[in-house]
């Protein structure tokens, strides 16, 4: 059974019995069978269902919102904000996608020689459960717009915002099979990877998990796009507006009470700056409200599980117990529903739990930097490298940006995603881009043509 708990209250909201073995036959076969007619399709016919389907969810997204903040315990307020988000990526593929794949004409020994880009088939993505909207769309967008056929499989605590996204293309009248949502419990889903109907695959989570599904898809000779961890490092040099880093790096710590892959999950500040820095992150944390995330004024709800929950608060003891300062927070909220406080751990140093693995929750970690050189090989320091940011003057955060070892880095501005814009990362965080040029190109066959000269 698909189980969803609402973190808030630690009670059960819904259960959804999962695809039997007939209905995956079917939904693959559907799948397939879309895709021959679906290839076909002009850009603009293809764009045009992408568009219905993004103004559907922007009508109706005060019931589609709460179903994230139900499920996984999202505020309602970034929920409203993610399907708006879902539906932006939409267009922006309905606008762009003949752009990005437009023929590229290269010189050679041919009278006329060129690339084209041709869909794949069916590409299957397989999606965590902490933005529910907005990944199912940076998946399936792209994919949708150069061609393919989509199956998602969704994460088994949301099977609601999993079976409301596939409504949403039954609603516009998309036809049978060119998306469809799987229900399917995580173990299931290695045979779906195996099956000849499947071409390729997106995979969004945990390192681990990553690790599986990219072996499956390597064993079978399939393409994977994989967007994983991250322990995103933020620099905070001694001539940043410490001001504006403070308000931008609360922001990017707590979204989606910290459960996001890009969050600034180390914050290294350079000495001089370190505890002035320190007290305005401090007065700007301690004034957020956590608790019900259904209310509006709510900014940080629940940890989406308790299992989550207890690995935080393990995290949270360890490096404390290591030597790091605790200045907020820094034991689970008791009572209902999985609360953990903002907390706010300094003096936080290599090696230290929190330094070392990913931490998913509202922990903003602080760390002294001797010097700019000291900050850099300190950012490096990890096994992951998906996103950073700096602050500093644009000069010295883009000379910087050249030796971060990550997939994306923001300089004097937060962390984020973008349908404009590609990402992804290198080391542990994944292979592969999202978004962007590069992110319809992850899923297309970049087929050379080669044309002789015609016998006269
Ligand atoms: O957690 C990964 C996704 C984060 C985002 O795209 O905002």
């Amino acid at each position: 059974m698909l189980t969803a708990i609402d973190p808030a209250t630690a009670k059960v909201v819904r259960e959804v019995t999962p695809d039997s073995d007939a209905d995956v036959e079917a939904k693959l076969a559907a799948a397939r069978k879309a895709y021959e007619s679906w290839r076909e399709k002009t850009f603009e016919e293809r764009g045009k269902l992408l568009k219905a389907v993004a103004a559907h969810m922007r009508a109706h997204v005060d019931e589609l919102a709460p179903l994230m903040t139900e499920e996984m315990g999202k505020p309602i307020k970034e929920a409203r904000a993610e399907v708006e988000k879902a539906a932006w990526c939409a267009e922006h593929y309905a606008d762009f996608a003949e752009a990005y794949l437009a023929p590229i004409t290269l010189g050679s020994d041919a009278t006329n020689s060129y690339v084209q880009h041709l869909p794949l088939g069916t590409v299957l993505g397989i999606l965590p459960w902490n933005a529910p909207f907005w990944l199912a769309f940076r998946f399936c967008a792209p994919a949708l717009m150069a061609g393919n056929t989509c199956l998602m499989k969704h994460d088994p605590h949301v099977p609601g915002c999993s079976a409301a996204i596939a409504k949403v293309f039954k609603e516009v009248g998309a036809p049978d099979g060119v998306f469809d949502s799987l229900l399917l419990e995580t173990p299931a889903v290695e045979k779906v990877i195996r099956d000849k109907r499947i071409q390729a695959v997106s995979f969004t989570g945990s390192t681990r998990g990553g690790s599986a599904v990219a072996s499956i898809a390597a064993s079978e000779i399939k393409p994977a796009v994989l967007e994983l961890g991250g322990s995103d490092p933020s620099i905070v040099l001694a001539d940043a507006d410490l001001d504006k880093a403070a308000d931008i790096l609360k922001i990017s710590r707590i979204i989606n009470a910290g459960q996001s892959c890009i969050a600034a999950k180390r914050i290294i500040v350079e000495a001089p700056v370190y505890d002035e820095f320190i007290g305005k992150l401090k007065d700007r944390l301690a004034a957020l409200k956590v608790g019900d995330p259904a209310k509006e004024e709510t900014d940080i709800g629940p940890i989406a599980r308790k299992d989550l929950l207890d690995e935080l608060a393990r995290q949270v003891k360890t490096t404390i117990d290591e030597g790091a300062t605790c200045v907020l927070g820094g034991e689970p909220i008791q009572g209902d529903g999985y609360f953990y406080p903002v907390t706010l751990l300094t003096d936080v140093k290599p090696g230290m739990c929190a330094f070392v693995e990913e931490t998913f929750g509202p922990v903003a970690v602080v760390i002294r930097a001797d010097d700019e050189e000291h900050a850099l090989q300190m950012a490096n320091d990890t096994e992951y490298g998906l996103a950073a940011s700096v602050w500093s003057t644009a000069k010295r955060g883009e000379a910087l940006a050249k030796r971060i070892e990550a997939g994306q880095v923001a300089v004097n501005g937060i962390v984020k995603t973008d349908p404009r814009l590609p990402s992804g990362g290198i080391k542990r965080s994944g292979y592969g881009r999202e978004l962007g040029p590069h992110g319809i190109h992850a899923f297309v066959n970049a087929q050379q043509v080669w044309v002789g000269p015609v016998k006269s």
